[in-house]
């Protein structure tokens, strides 16, 4: 091994499909030949500085109780690093370190640490999560879609199942489809202003509904719903071309915007066809990802009440479609699209 494959063994192992690994499930993966450890991977994380023989002391201490093993999982390029928390309701990493274990460059690279743990409240298993920049969010998407695939391999389900999970947005029910797609019942979308929360006044009840917005010395049209996560929706003046954004520097603006003093998550959208929308995102403690559930959800709700699309349609996110439906008889969002392991590993902190 070379001495800088052994610097990269001392802090984090990403395995190949043979590594023994201490998840009871099969996981499997589909892509082979990943190897992905970073040269200095969540240095500040490793017990002891790079030496001769580091890999040896790493595998040593692969199974001691400081080794913290995940399995990396994307929901449409929206990435995790999944651990099983099953035996605690104490997350296994703090806010800081998921922060360090998200970084790309330093650490595992992902945009957020998922956690399942013990179900409360009657619900089979509860999800919490971290974003890359180590805050809590209520709710994932993506993430569900995920946390139910590794379920289906931690407790080696075949065939469909489906099961509820505790979330800081309420019990959320994913199903394991037969195609291996994951479908979400989603619960009701949260529409008063107050709740989502948004301090903009409401223009529907007590729904924020095409309001304006000012950002950058524009006035944005914003219609904002909460799947439990805040969400602040704009369709933009004048055909939007939403790959001309330069989503970099105008979704801080929104996400840290005064009118949302618990930050928010923003879609920019652009109206295909009734039943076709594209988006991208800024997520509130993640920047710009891939794609987002609970936004793509969002963002049907917020077509509906502006009068732009139907009730079900398919949301074109810059990594991949999820199909989307708010169902008129119980008031609930469903959201299907897949889910896959990636690779697995360990770290020792
Ligand atoms: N990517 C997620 C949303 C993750 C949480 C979000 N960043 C927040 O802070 O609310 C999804 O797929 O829904």
């Amino acid at each position: 091994m070379s001495s800088a494959a052994a610097t990269a063994f001392a802090g984090v192992s990403v395995a190949t499909p043979n590594l023994t690994t201490p998840f009871r499930g099969r996981v499997r993966l589909p892509l082979r030949g990943v190897s992905a450890a970073p040269r200095r991977a969540v240095a500040s994380m490793a017990v002891s500085a790079p030496r001769s023989g580091a890999a040896a002391s790493f595998l040593e201490r692969r199974e001691s109780e400081r080794a913290l093993h995940f399995v990396k999982y994307q929901g449409l390029g929206n990435d995790f690093i999944m651990v099983d928390n099953r035996d605690s309701s104490v997350p296994k990493v703090t806010p800081e370190e998921a922060a360090k274990l998200c970084d790309r460059n330093f650490g595992i690279g992902a945009d957020g640490v998922i956690f399942v743990m013990p179900g409360v409240n009657d619900a089979d298993y509860t999800m919490r999560i971290f974003n890359s920049d180590g805050s809590e969010p209520e709710m994932c998407g993506n993430g569900v879609r995920c946390f139910a695939r590794f379920i289906g391999e931690l407790e080696n389900l075949q065939g469909t199942h489906s099961f509820t999970i505790h979330t800081g947005a309420g019990k959320i029910i994913p199903e394991i489809q037969s195609d291996g797609q994951v479908k979400v019942d989603m619960g009701e979308p949260i529409l008063s202003g107050a709740d989502i929360p948004t301090k903009l006044v409401a223009t529907k009840n007590k729904a924020v509904i095409q309001a304006e917005l000012a950002v950058e010395g524009l006035t944005w049209h914003v219609t904002c719903v909460s799947m439990g996560n805040p969400h602040c929706v704009t369709f933009g003046a004048n055909e939007l071309k939403i790959d001309d954004l330069k989503l970099s520097e105008i979704g801080p603006k929104f996400e840290h915007h005064e009118m949302f003093p618990a930050r928010t998550n923003t879609e920019f959208v652009q109206v295909l066809s009734r039943s076709h929308l594209k988006m991208r995102v800024w997520e509130r403690g993640a920047g710009a990802t891939l794609a987002c559930g609970t936004g793509a959800c969002a963002v049907v709700v917020a077509a509906v009440l502006e009068g732009r699309a139907e009730r079900k349609c398919v949301v074109d996110l810059p990594g991949g479609p999820l199909e989307i439906e708010w169902r008129e008889d119980d008031n609930h969002v469903y959201m299907t699209g897949p889910a896959e392991a990636v690779f697995y590993g360990s770290v020792v902190h």
